[in-house]
């Protein structure tokens, strides 16, 4: 413990906070070093307005449910913990802005040329995490809320990319959005389900599980096309879900991707060393 004491106090402590459209996704850094990285839910608006008046990171840390065995050996640090936050929820991004050390990323702090006004700061981050972690060309499929395909050039140049509902909102489209289906739960999908399914439920699972692969794989060839050697790094909650299904079904482009939860953490800590 007391090694990492002594290191705590040499190091900056901050927080950073990425809001997703179904949840938050915390890191706490000591300097440039990701201490730990966690999800939670949203959190109420009267507990965010008044975690600026804990006086410890413990107390603060335990608001914000990070597994409190994590962080045994960061009592009794600084008040205020300085808090990153990226967010693509507006509603959310004004409730967080209530906590008084919060700095709000914004796209023109992000390198990366040919960015268009309203491109997600998420997509950005990610893009810009995976890029300087594993180089350039990149392209970027974040299996969150929403299925994302971010790309640039080996110049840090924006290519573009594409947007669709993810996996767990098509689903739940399918169940809120007509007469008859159910809402089909995400459980009992980790290993292949049947490509003709003879229920309902299989039928859904089939549907939307087997288009989205051959989608992300349509979209990987055609990057591929473009940049023979670019890179390929997925994010997300349904990353997981997505690489076994790539594994059993196209083992040699399964091979080829990075699967990493953290780049937008990437992303972040370059801004904060660096400025970009
Ligand atoms: N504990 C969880 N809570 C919510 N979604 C989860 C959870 N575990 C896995 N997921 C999956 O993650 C997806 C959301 O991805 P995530 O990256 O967390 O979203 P966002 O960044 O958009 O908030 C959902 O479609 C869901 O299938
Ligand atoms: C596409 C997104 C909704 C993805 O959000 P997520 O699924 O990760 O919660 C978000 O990046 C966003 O609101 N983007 C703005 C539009 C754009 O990137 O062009
Ligand atoms: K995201």
């Amino acid at each position: 413990m007391k090694p990492q004491r002594q290191r705590e106090n040499r190091e900056k402590i901050w927080l950073a906070l990425e809001i997703g459209n179904s949840r938050l996704h915390w890191a706490l850094f000591l300097g440039e070093t990701l201490y730990s990285a966690w999800d939670t839910d949203y959190l109420p608006e009267s507990v965010i307005q008044h975690l600026a008046e804990y006086q410890t990171l413990d107390d603060l840390l335990e608001k914000i449910f990070l597994p409190s065995q994590q962080a045994e050996s960061l009592t009794k640090t600084l008040p205020l913990c300085p808090l990153l936050l990226a967010s693509v929820v507006p509603s959310q991004t004004a409730i967080w802005q209530t906590y008084p050390n919060t700095c709000v990323i914004t796209l023109d702090q992000i390198p990366l040329t040919g960015v268009y006004p309203t491109l997600g700061i998420d997509r950005a981050l990610a893009l810009w995490g995976a890029g300087k972690a594993w180089g350039f060309p990149m392209l970027v499929i974040d299996a969150g809320t929403a299925l994302t395909f971010t790309a640039a050039d080996a110049n840090q140049c924006l290519l573009g990319g594409a947007i669709l509902p993810g996996l767990g909102l098509q689903f739940a489209t399918l169940g809120q959005k007509t007469g008859q289906l159910p809402l089909v739960e995400m459980h009992n999908i980790a290993s292949l389900v049947p490509r003709f399914g003879l229920n309902t439920t299989e039928a859904i699972q089939s549907g939307v599980i087997y288009t989205l692969i051959a989608g992300i794989k349509d979209f990987i060839e055609a990057w591929w096309h473009l940049c023979p050697d670019g890179k390929i790094a997925i994010k997300g909650g349904d990353r997981t879900l997505f690489l076994n299904y790539l594994q059993a079904l196209y083992p040699e482009i399964a091979a080829r991707l990075i699967m990493e939860s953290n780049l937008i953490f990437w992303g972040m800590r370059e801004i904060v060393i660096n400025g970009g």
